[in-house]
Formats: structure tokens, sequence, C-alpha cells
């Protein structure tokens, strides 16, 4: 159009695809003068080469990273929403203020255009598990008021994990302990780095299972090697968490962080409705199930977390260093 004027040529086969597009889209403009097209076309290839320019410039980190919290780390690159929990010193033991910015930070993954998101810890731990001093400064008249918020609390993040809509991946790079071990069965893909130990005390801390784990895992380990795990606290090996079926793969420590990023970023390039919609199909089964069982968990666990058994479980995990 920009150098011969309105269309004039015969219509190309129907098999001629890319010539029969270039037809259509010379037709479409009708009789726009030759001079305006000529114009038009300048202004689009200059409009492309100063946006080009733009995203050609590589952003510094701190750029990608997401402001807003205090406990995490969150980024968006490639096509990946990454959520790194931020409090290596304590292992990672997820504080009331973690698991809030966790929630807030799933929300916001669940609307950006990124296709996988990805949790991960800094440090040597994945995490922790419960930050065994959310029990602890409070009078005991406040104590049961705790209990019940505590139980709120939990059923709503264990809530985020279960309807969370976008394939989501655990990248577990160091050893985890409790709610952070439970929730893995709520994710679309767990690796884990040969470092890596799981671990549910949760009856040496006189409390009771959670993250939907007494319904998930007996039907995924059979019930024998969850009561193993759930009800005695046995701590499982990467490799033994990957026979059970809790891992997806294993990666040796040195490569654990190259290798599953590359996995990653070539996932992340599928389509991305595809995935979306694949990892909808396959929760929507269980969602309800999913659902009761949070609630009923966090129900027995408000009244767990006001024992005696619980009380003293935490005061001794609180006092060890000074009786060492
Ligand atoms: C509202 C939701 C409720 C959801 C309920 C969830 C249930 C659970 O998650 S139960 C699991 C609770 N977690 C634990 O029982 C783990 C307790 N921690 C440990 O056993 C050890 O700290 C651990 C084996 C993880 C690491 O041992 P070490 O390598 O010897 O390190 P330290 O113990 O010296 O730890 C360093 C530093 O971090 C503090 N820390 C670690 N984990 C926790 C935790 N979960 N809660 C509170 N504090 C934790 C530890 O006290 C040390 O602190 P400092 O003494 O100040 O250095």
């Amino acid at each position: 159009m920009a150098t011969e004027g309105p269309c004039s040529t015969p219509k190309p086969g129907v098999f001629d695809l890319i010539n029969k597009a270039k037809w259509d889209a010379w037709n479409a403009l009708g009789n726009l003068p030759k001079e305006t097209a000529r114009q038009n076309y300048v202004d689009l290839v200059s409009g492309l080469s100063s946006s080009s320019d733009s995203s050609s410039q590589v952003k510094p980190e701190a750029d990608r990273e997401q402001a807003g919290y205090e406990t995490l780390v969150m980024t968006s690159e490639d096509g990946i929403t990454k959520i790194m929990l931020n409090r290596p010193t304590k292992m990672n033991a997820l504080t009331t203020q973690m698991y809030q910015e966790i929630m807030l930070a799933l929300e916001a993954a669940s609307k950006d255009d990124s296709t996988i998101t990805v949790l991960t810890g800094n440090g040597s731990y994945f995490s922790s598990g419960n930050d065994l001093t959310n029990f602890t400064h409070i009078s005991p008249d406040e104590i049961e008021e705790k209990a019940r918020r505590g139980a709120i609390l939990l059923r709503d993040f264990v809530g985020c994990f279960i309807d969370f809509p976008k394939p989501l991946v655990a990248a577990v790079n160091g050893p985890a302990v409790g709610i952070s071990v439970t929730i893995l069965r709520l994710f679309d893909l767990v690796y884990a780095s040969d470092r890596a130990t799981f671990h549910t005390p949760f009856s040496h801390l006189g409390q009771t299972p959670e993250g939907c784990s007494s319904y998930t895992f007996p039907k995924l380990m059979g019930p024998g090697k969850a009561a193993e795990m759930l009800i005695f606290g046995k701590k499982l090996t990467a490799a033994e968490a990957c026979a059970q079926g809790l891992v997806t793969e294993v990666f040796p420590d040195s490569t654990f962080q190259k290798e599953v990023w590359t996995r990653l970023k070539a996932y992340s390039k599928l389509p991305r409705n595809a995935l979306r919609i694949s990892k909808q199909m396959i929760r929507n089964h269980e969602k309800e199930k999913l659902h009761a069982t949070n609630a009923e968990e966090s129900r027995i666990l408000q009244e767990r977390w006001l024992s005696d058994e619980c009380m003293n479980a935490i005061m001794n995990f609180l006092s060890r260093k000074a009786k060492m």
C-alpha cells in the first residue's frame, strides 16, 4: 500500500497463507492514499524500534523485586514468580506476619502475568515450620483468643494453597519441618535438594496434622507410611520422600539451583492458559474434600494448642538452649 496504493492484485489461494494474509491486510486499507499509508508505516516502525529499545534493557534486580514484603523476597522474571522465605537465621520459621505475607504474595502471583509460581527458602533451610514463639508472650486469659485466631489463620493460609489457580512449584532447598512439609502435597511439583529432609514432629509437640496431610498423606503413601510420619514423627530423607511420592524429583545440592531453574524456565514457555486449566481440572476433583479436611484439622489444632501437652513441648523447645 505504501508503495503501490490501493489493493489491485487478485486474492491469493486459500492455502497460500502468507500471501493471503498480506493481501487481506492490504485490501482492508481500502482506498487509503499511498502517502498516508507510507507515513503510517514510518510511524509504526519508529514505535516498534523505541519499544524494543526499552524491552531490550535488562532491568536491575531491585526493579524486578516487588516491594512491600518484610519477611519474603518476591521476584518475577521469565514467566516465573518466585516467593522466597527470608528469615534464614531462624531457619525460615513462619511467624504470623510471614503467614500473612505469603497469602498476600500468593494472591498477587495468582493475578500477575507469570505462568508458574515457585516457593523456596533463603539459606540452609526450606522452613522449620510454625515459629514456636507464635504461642508465647501471652497472658493466660489471652490464650483462648490467640488459639482461635491461630486456627483461622491456619485455615486461611492452607486454603490459599488449595485454591491457588496456577501451577505451583516448591523448590525445597534444605530441611523442611511441620507445616512446610504438609503443604507440599498441595503443590503441583516438588523439587528437592538431596540435603533436604522432611519432618513432621506433631506428636512430640502435643499437636496434630495440618495442611490437609491427614487426608493427603495416607492417600499418597498408604496409611502405614503416613502414620510413621504424621503420628510417630519419622523424618524422611529426600530420596525416601521421593519414593513415597511427596517429592517429584531430587537433585544434588551442588547443582540444585541451576537444574531446577533451567527446568522451570523451559516449562514457563508452555502455553499459560493450558497449564492453568489442566492444573484446575486436576485440583477440582478434590477441592471440596481438601477444604473440609482443612477446616477440621484447624478446629482440632485450636483445642490442641490449649493442651498441657502442647504448652509443655513448646516450653521445652524454648528453654533447650538454657539447659545446654
Ligand atoms: C498458625 C499456624 C499454625 C500452624 C501449625 C504448624 C505446625 C508446625 O509447623 S509444627 C513444627 C514446628 N517446628 C519445629 O518444631 C521446629 C523447631 N526447631 C528446631 O527443632 C530446630 O530449631 C531446628 C531442627 C529446625 C534447627 O536446629 P539447629 O540447626 O540446631 O538450629 P537452632 O535450633 O539453633 O535454630 C536457629 C535459630 O532459629 C530458631 N528457630 C528455628 N526454628 C524455629 C521454630 N520453628 N520456631 C521458633 N524458633 C525457631 C532457633 O530458636 C534459633 O534461634 P536463636 O536461639 O535465637 O538463635
